[in-house]
């Protein structure tokens, strides 16, 4: 393993014994600054770099063809996944192959065009909530986005995943949106501070019982969503599916359920696992990916503009509900998100395990045991693939004919190959129909930016989020 190593290049270290441990301390925005550092010096160096955490060995792999070969061939996910496991157990998300593989199939079909289509009345009427609750805002200065876009997301896949609609926005500081948060932020703050991996060290840790005390609200609340959900399908065995106190017909819930009775059933706790993998796959992606989207248009005025010009022309000055037809007309919309997630993708490093030695090239193995990371941030700004504008923001870059000779994995913001996100859809629809509800109604007023790179402060909490939670002033249009 340390000879592979010797043949990829290794950052300069301030601590060589130690490796890169002592370099990813400090907070959020630290650990993300020294991230990105990693890897620039991945792309300097022809893609690949490589570094010792402690023991560990891992690659940071930011040219597209190599990504290529990692997401289609390690499967695994790496052992940095298991902080999340107490939260979420054999979640397919974060789970075994051998787990999720099964799961993987079961899941699928929840995903069809024809069931996301019937979710997107959630979407609208979540979105209306949305907007009117920014309402007081409107004129009031500057403000924290976060809150508000995390909110609707929570509302929107609970309503969709599970049927039950828990009005996050209705109340700030809303218990399981709190519990939810709180279990994820203590979870990755293991995965960067070593000396609270050890299981038996980490009992020692205040933290050891605050993540305990929110994974017990937020499995309490799904086991109990559960309880009546089966209860429900077994006194309305034949009929349609009916939990529906929310505004779809059919969740999530209900097709796993119904799935995976062909195939021997889940358990209630298979069932609390897989919901829960939905709901945290769905939430902070979501939301962090429309914070930076109403804090880039705040940014370029211009760019602002030529999405209510579209709008202006779909919805012609209407008040109404945005209905599914509207969704495939908000095209330049479309590529402002998708330009988004480029340059600010939610999820911006995959980690993948070597299960076996890998061969990206006549030079590189990548040995087995060893981590890979694939930065999704390195590649989006990869010069060699994007151009000597890579950093700046051109949402037109999307238009098909700019982009239809990019490599595979140039742009993958929802990863790619057999593991990739299932809510890729659901997601861009989710986020389409909030971002044109708000954009109907406010313009977003920011600090414009001297040129065509944004420079936005950045921290890595699993997701990538802004430093300043998305700080904006929006007036009435
Ligand atoms: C902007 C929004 C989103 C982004 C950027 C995003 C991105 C990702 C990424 C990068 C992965 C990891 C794939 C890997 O390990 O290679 C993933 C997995 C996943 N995502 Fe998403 N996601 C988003 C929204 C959603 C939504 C809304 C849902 C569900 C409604 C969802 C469901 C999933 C699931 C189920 C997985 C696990 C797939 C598997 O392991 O088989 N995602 N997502």
């Amino acid at each position: 393993m340390y000879l592979l190593a010797k043949k990829v290049k290794t950052p300069k270290l301030l601590f060589p014994f130690f490796g890169i441990s002592f370099e990813v301390l400090g907070n959020t925005e630290a650990i993300m600054n020294k991230m990105k550092y990693y890897s620039d010096f991945s792309t300097s160096s022809g893609g690949v770099a490589c570094g010792w955490l402690g023991p560990l060995l891992y690659y940071l792999i930011t040219d597209a063809e190599k990504i290529e070969i990692v997401l289609q061939n390690n499967l695994e996910k790496d052992g940095l996944h298991r902080f999340i496991r107490v939260l979420v157990g054999n979640a397919s998300i974060f789970s075994k192959v051998s787990i999720w593989r099964p799961r993987r199939k079961i899941a699928v079909p929840a995903f069809s065009p024809k069931i996301l289509s019937e979710f997107v009345n959630v979407f609208s009427v979540q979105s209306e909530k949305l907007s009117n609750k920014l309402k007081p805002m409107a004129g009031a200065g500057n403000f924290k986005l976060w809150p508000y876009v995390n909110a609707y997301s929570l509302d929107a896949i609970m309503e969709t995943a599970i049927g039950v609609q828990i009005n996050a926005q209705d109340s700030q500081g809303n218990p399981i949106l709190r519990a939810l948060n709180e279990s994820l932020r203590l979870s990755s703050e293991r995965i960067f501070h070593l000396w609270l991996q050890p299981d038996w060290l980490y009992k020692f840790f205040p933290q050891y019982k605050q993540l305990l005390y929110h994974t017990k609200i937020v499995h309490d609340f799904t086991s109990e969503i559960i309880r009546k959900k089966r209860m429900d399908i077994n006194t309305n065995i034949g009929q349609k599916p009916d939990v529906v106190q929310g505004n779809s017909e059919t969740t999530f819930l209900d097709l796993l359920i119904r799935q995976s009775d062909l195939q021997g059933g889940y358990t209630d706790l298979e069932l609390r696992e897989e919901v829960l993998t939905f709901i945290i796959a769905a939430t902070d992606t979501s939301a962090t990916a429309m914070g930076f989207t109403l804090k880039l248009l705040g940014k370029y005025p211009e760019i602002q503009q030529r999405v209510f010009k579209e709008l202006d022309a779909v919805f012609e000055g209407s008040d109404r509900l945005l209905h599914k037809h509207d969704l495939a007309k908000l095209q330049y919309l479309e590529r402002v998100i998708k330009e988004t997630l480029r340059l600010f993708p939610s999820v911006p490093f995959v980690i993948r395990k070597a299960e076996y030695d890998t061969q990206l090239n006549e030079d590189i193995t990548l040995p087995k045991g060893a981590g890979i990371i694939c930065s999704i941030w390195g590649v989006h700004r990869n010069p060699t693939i994007w151009g000597p504008d890579a950093d700046c923001f051109d949402p037109d870059r999307f238009l098909p004919k700019r982009c239809k000779d990019l490599p595979a994995c140039a742009y993958i913001p929802f990863s790619f190959g057999p593991r990739n996100c299932l809510g890729y859809k659901y997601a861009m629809m989710s986020m389409k129909t909030a971002l044109s509800t708000l954009l109907r109604r406010y313009r977003v007023v920011g600090e414009p930016e001297a040129g065509p790179i944004p420079h936005i402060r950045v921290k890595l909490e699993v997701m990538l989020k802004a430093v300043d939670e998305y700080e904006v002033a929006i007036v009435e249009r």
